[in-house]
């Protein structure tokens, strides 16, 4: 390819790869099209083009050869057909936008330099060998993100290739055409990011393909640690980083890893959907999309009503006064810390020896199995076998225990009487059971002709009188079959075991707790603790503090469910997961690698994980050889001024690099009363709305204060306002009004801090839920009060804002 340097080279350029999509575009769209017939009509034909005849062995072995050889056809012309399909639909993604960027890279020793110009696929010339555009994330790519222009290098599986970068252009080609080029030289900030982050805020995520940071790159493209652990600064980029980490992983590993392999954890269901659109949008699946709650919910939501870290967020911020408010938030603390996790582990070592707490087995209100038996059963294994392979011993002999039960009950007088009463629709249904059980076919076939007999009124004879009394026996055996499935299913379940009481029993007294887990510490106001916690479990009802630890008990005891299917999880704000929470993250899925990606500054729950750093025990998961940590301290999404604004907010938050992008300082405006405040704010959002801004964000401390602040707003005048609650599906784009729990991983243009006061924003834990809301502002940060402002405030230097008084 000859030098392409002036503008007018790389419209031509650009016209000319257009072309050349084009034409592939056309080249195979009658192929796609018959392709897809052809896998269609061979589906269609199959069982007409095999003719399948056991009759001899030679036969049988001609039509097995028949078959196959139709399914490899078959298979051949649908994978060929999904590749062409791919590559069909790669170029017509090209085409509006064929690359983004491009790098000329001269390798040691060679001559020539390599033009790469790189975009969102690859393009491969009609030759079938060179790379007319290469995907961003094929190894040489990677000089685009790593390096400015001079010595460079990249990592290919052969090994290492060094050389110089003699160019590095950016490009922004809009409906295929060039709009603008920016080459960059070692000391130009990125003039592509600058343009992109000055636009407006969307109701869903954008991928950053075109202008990775090379510290974000680093992230995206580790590919070795088990663990990777990211403790990243608000709006450094963190969501976008894992984002396209995955369709990195995607790519790299196309033949063996398939999205739904890989799991993002996230904060809240509305954040799935604001993430959701990133990698369909780069030509990828999306991966799995959880929130914690969602598991906790399957596991445990047929036994109990599980409080929602939303509602637990809301008791920490406004029952201050309430009675057991201090007990409450120690247990929280406690109920996530490493010591409780060791607490429960030295509980199930005393369990090995005694104390389990088992049901009793009944059925019609007779005792069946006693939990008495079943404890003196499990006790009287081997004690050294593990807890959980003694409880599946338990479980194998009860439901041996139990068919031998059955058998035994169907002599009971109560199933005569059950036969008796049978209606002819049961009757039927019995039937059907019948008919359906594979090892009683033949009796209902039989079955059938007696009842014909019946019908025709002839008489029995002493063959059809033995088949009656069999079918007796085996309607009989229906019955109580029946009636025993749920104790079987239970059993199957572990309702056996009195979870509930064995939870139950450790909040006990104190002397009582160490002796059972081991001599283990306990918190302060531990009886008011224990009795909240047992009060919750009496009505069947779990703290979300106790969802985990229970379920991580329960797991040990009854051995571990795992997901061996699941080969990467990403877990987003990481920071507001405990290490209970991560612990049984890590034995859910023992093949998976584990993403981590969070804010320590942005840690609103009381359960709150240090990520990195000194001691951290996130480090301590898969241990230190296994595991990466990256720190991201440039932040992307406000404006410098809105940076510096929120840095002093935070302990360390000098750290924190704002980019250059030059905005309005934030403003902070005081009025008398509520009712000014509220016709203020109606004001301001009109005028950020006049001014172009199209996502503005009314943020509250709470759920209860944005209920009072969407009623306040709306009579002050505002219309549509979207009033954001942890039952909304989907982000809109619109004037919201929101809690900041709830704002959590997303941006707005604008962002209104509905009430600065120190009622609001005090204490250390208010700290961060007060960064957390103004670092949502992408443009505008505006704050109000009606008294003083939240000593949060005080400490910023007046330099850094606006400050109006009326
Ligand atoms: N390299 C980049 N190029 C373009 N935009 C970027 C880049 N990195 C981050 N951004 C933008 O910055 C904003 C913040 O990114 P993101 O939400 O991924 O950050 P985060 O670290 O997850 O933030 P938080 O912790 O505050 O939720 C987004 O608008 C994102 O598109």
């Amino acid at each position: 390819m000859e030098k392409i340097s002036s503008w007018e080279q790389e419209q031509e350029w650009l016209e000319q790869v257009k072309e050349k999509l084009k034409l592939g575009i056309a080249n195979l769209e009658p192929e796609v099209g018959r392709l897809k017939e052809q896998a269609t009509d061979i589906r269609k034909r199959f069982w007409e083009e095999v003719t399948v005849n056991t009759s001899t062995e030679e036969d049988f072995e001609e039509s097995f050869f028949t078959i196959t050889q139709q399914n490899a056809v078959l298979s051949e012309r649908e994978r060929s057909h999904a590749r062409k399909l791919q590559q069909w639909k790669n170029m017509k993604r090209l085409l509006p936008s064929p690359y983004f960027g491009r790098i000329d890279f001269r390798e040691d020793g060679q001559n020539a330099e390599e033009q790469v110009y790189i975009g969102v696929s690859s393009f491969i010339d009609e030759d079938g060998l060179s790379f007319v555009v290469y995907d961003w994330r094929t190894p040489i790519a990677s000089l685009y993100y790593d390096y400015p222009p001079g010595k460079a290098a990249f990592d290919t599986p052969g090994g290492r290739i060094t050389g110089t970068m003699e160019l590095k252009r950016q490009y922004q080609i809009r409906e295929g055409q060039l709009q603008h080029l920016f080459d960059s030289s070692v000391t130009i900030v990125d003039e592509l990011l600058q343009q992109v982050l000055g636009k407006g805020a969307d109701s869903q995520m954008k991928s950053i393909v075109a202008t990775i940071q090379a510290e974000q790159n680093a992230i995206i493209r580790n590919d070795t640690s088990r663990m990777l652990i990211v403790q990243g600064a608000a709006g450094s980029g963190k969501t976008s980083a894992a984002l396209q980490r995955v369709a990195y992983l995607l790519y790299k590993h196309r033949e063996r890893l398939t999205a739904d392999q890989i799991v993002l954890f996230s904060p809240n269901p509305m954040f799935n959907s604001y993430v959701s659109t990133v990698l369909p949008e780069l030509g990828e699946e999306n991966m799995q999309q959880v929130t914690f709650q969602e598991y906790l919910e399957t596991w445990l939501g047929q036994d109990y009503r599980i409080e929602d870290p939303f509602d637990q967020m809301e008791y920490v911020l406004t029952r201050q006064t309430d009675r057991g408010y201090q007990a409450r938030l120690k247990a929280i603390e406690y109920k996530a810390s490493e010591a409780f996790l060791r607490a429960l582990q030295g509980y199930v070592q005393w369990l090995k020896q005694d104390g389990m707490l088992l049901n009793d087995i009944c059925f019609r209100d007779r005792v069946l199995i006693s939990g008495e038996q079943i404890k003196t059963k499990l006790y009287s294994y081997d004690p050294s076998i593990r807890l959980p392979n003694r409880v599946t011993l338990v479980q194998k002999w009860l439901l041996e225990e139990l068919a031998r039960l059955q058998k035994e009950e169907q002599g009971a007088s109560w199933v005569q009487e059950e036969m008796n009463y049978l209606d002819n629709e049961q009757f039927a249904k019995v039937y059907g059971m019948l008919h359906r059980e594979k090892g009683v076919f033949d009796f209902a076939e039989k079955y059938l002709r007696l009842q014909e007999m019946l019908v025709h009124k002839r008489s029995l004879d002493e063959g059809d009188f033995d088949f009656a009394e069999r079918e007796e026996e085996l309607l009989g055996e229906m019955i109580v079959k029946e009636q025993f499935r749920p104790l079987r299913r239970g059993i199957k379940r572990f309702t056996f075991i009195d979870m509930n009481g064995l939870y139950r029993q450790l909040f006990t007294d104190e002397e009582a707790y160490r002796e059972m887990t081991g001599d283990a510490e306990v918190p302060e106001l531990w009886p008011d603790i224990c009795g909240q916690t047992k009060d919750k479990l009496g009505g069947n009802e779990l703290f979300y503090e106790d969802a985990t630890p229970y379920l991580y008990l329960k797991e040990l005891i009854e051995g571990v469910r795992t997901n061996t299917q699941v080969r990467h999880i990403f877990v987003d704000e990481g920071q507001d997961y405990s290490m209970f929470q991560y612990e049984y993250l890590r034995k859910l899925f023992p093949r998976a690698r584990m993403t981590v990606l969070g804010d320590f500054g942005q840690a609103i729950f009381t359960q709150a994980t240090n990520l990195s750093g000194v001691g951290s025990p996130l480090v301590q998961l898969y241990g230190e050889a296994e595991t990466t940590q990256y720190q991201l301290v440039r932040s992307y999404r406000s404006t410098f001024e809105i940076v510096e604004f929120t840095k002093p907010l935070l302990p360390g938050g000098e750290a924190i690099v704002p980019f250059e992008r030059r905005g309005r300082k934030p403003v902070l405006t005081k009025l008398e009363s509520n009712e000014m405040k509220a016709e203020r704010i109606v004001q301001d959002v009109a005028k950020l709305q006049a001014d172009g801004y199209t996502s503005i964000a009314v943020i509250t401390k709470t759920a209860a204060e944005s209920g009072e602040a969407y009623a306040s707003l709306t009579a002050g005048g505002a219309a549509g306002l979207l009033h954001i609650t942890k039952n909304t599906p989907a982000f809109k784009k619109g004037v919201q009004v929101i809690p900041a729990y709830l704002a959590k991983g997303v941006e707005f243009d604008a962002v209104l801090i509905y009430d600065a006061s120190p009622q609001s924003y005090t204490r250390e834990n208010e700290r961060k839920l007060f960064y957390t809301a103004c670092t949502r502002a992408m443009h505008m940060l505006l704050l109000y009060t009606t008294g003083e402002w939240t000593p949060f405030v005080d400490g910023v230097d007046p330099a850094l804002y606006e400050l109006e008084e009326h």
